[in-house]
């Protein structure tokens, strides 16, 4: 396994939004009420076209009983990209996300019609075992929920499971997961202690160290920060940016600054519809939908 992840010299600062640039229009003031340029964003364009497709929805309905919740969800997520759900509460962000790896197989009455192909494979197949789905697309909740064990047990875990118990393998993967969550230098002297002595902020890197301990291919975060103060705030989102070098990320967000500021595509969602998909700048800076500008400039949500 290698190193830690070398912390990005463009990493993501996470400023408030300035009003507006001089010289911009002040209609234009008024309707975008992020300024991208103040977000150390790069320049570089991302288009769709150019990009390597991790996971392909299609035509994706799913209902609770006889609610319908999803209408005909189609996107593809781009390999090693962030990809934000963003949208009103009850519009179906998070029920989309735990689509990616069948976290609604567990809810009673939850019927889903439609494909999700992950790297060219139907997750809804018969031959899919799902606990191995779940290790390759890992999820992350709003409120951190390290098991009460030890930093390290909490993050040895996942391979025990596995039946992997050799001391010299686990003590490796342990160091090197919680380096790739930027935790180790804050626990190194104190891994045998119980993790619910940690900050809400640690507890949540830890779960992210638990979670890339198993080597998954995708990271589901669903309002990964939202429990937390700014600073640790802060650390997630540029801990984010460090990760999608290696991991294809998805994450639900209430905070419109925040998904301007750590991914590169967004899916905008509204009663259970994609109404707007596309590169974050365009998204915030260019909706195509009247919706999607109502919404990134605080008209409801
Ligand atoms: N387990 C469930 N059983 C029945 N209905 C559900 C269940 N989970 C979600 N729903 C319904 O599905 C719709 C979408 O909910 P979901 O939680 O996905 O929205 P959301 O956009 O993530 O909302 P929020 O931002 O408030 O978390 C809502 O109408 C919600 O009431």
């Amino acid at each position: 396994m290698s190193e830690t992840l070398a912390v990005a010299p463009e990493t993501r600062t996470a400023p408030e939004a300035k009003p507006v640039t001089p010289g911009v229009e002040e209609s234009q003031a008024r309707t975008h009420s992020i300024d991208m340029d103040s977000l150390g964003r790069g320049i570089r364009k991302l288009r769709l076209e150019d990009e390597e497709t991790c996971l392909d929805i299609r035509n994706l309905n799913l209902f609770y009983g006889e609610k319908q919740a999803l209408y005909n969800i189609s996107l593809t997520i781009p390999k090693k990209r962030v990809t934000a759900f963003i949208g009103p509460s009850g519009c179906g962000k998070s029920t989309l996300l735990r689509s990616l790896n069948r976290m609604n197989d567990l809810v009673d009455g939850c019927r889903v019609d439609g494909n999700i192909m992950l790297e060219g494979q139907n997750i809804y197949d018969k031959r899919i075992e799902v606990s191995d789905l779940r290790r390759r697309v890992g999820m992350v909740f709003q409120k951190p929920n390290p098991f009460p064990k030890s930093i390290y047990e909490n993050v040895a875990y996942g391979l025990r499971i596995q039946g992997i118990n050799k001391k010299r393998t686990l003590d490796e993967v342990v160091e090197w997961s919680l380096k790739g969550a930027a935790l180790w230098d804050e626990v190194k002297d104190r891994l045998h202690e119980s993790a619910l002595g940690m900050s809400g902020g640690q507890q949540q890197r830890l779960v992210i160290a638990r979670t890339i301990a198993v080597e998954p291919e995708v990271l589901l975060l669903d309002e990964p920060a939202s429990a937390l103060d700014p600073i640790s705030t802060l650390k997630i989102e540029e801990l984010i940016n460090e990760l999608k070098s290696r991991y294809t990320i998805v994450i639900v967000t209430h905070n419109m600054q925040q998904a301007a500021r750590v991914s590169d595509y967004t899916s905008f969602l509204y009663m259970g519809q994609q109404i707007e998909f596309g590169d974050t700048d365009t998204v915030f800076t260019n909706p195509t939908q009247k919706k999607t500008e109502d919404y990134i400039t605080g008209r409801y949500g």
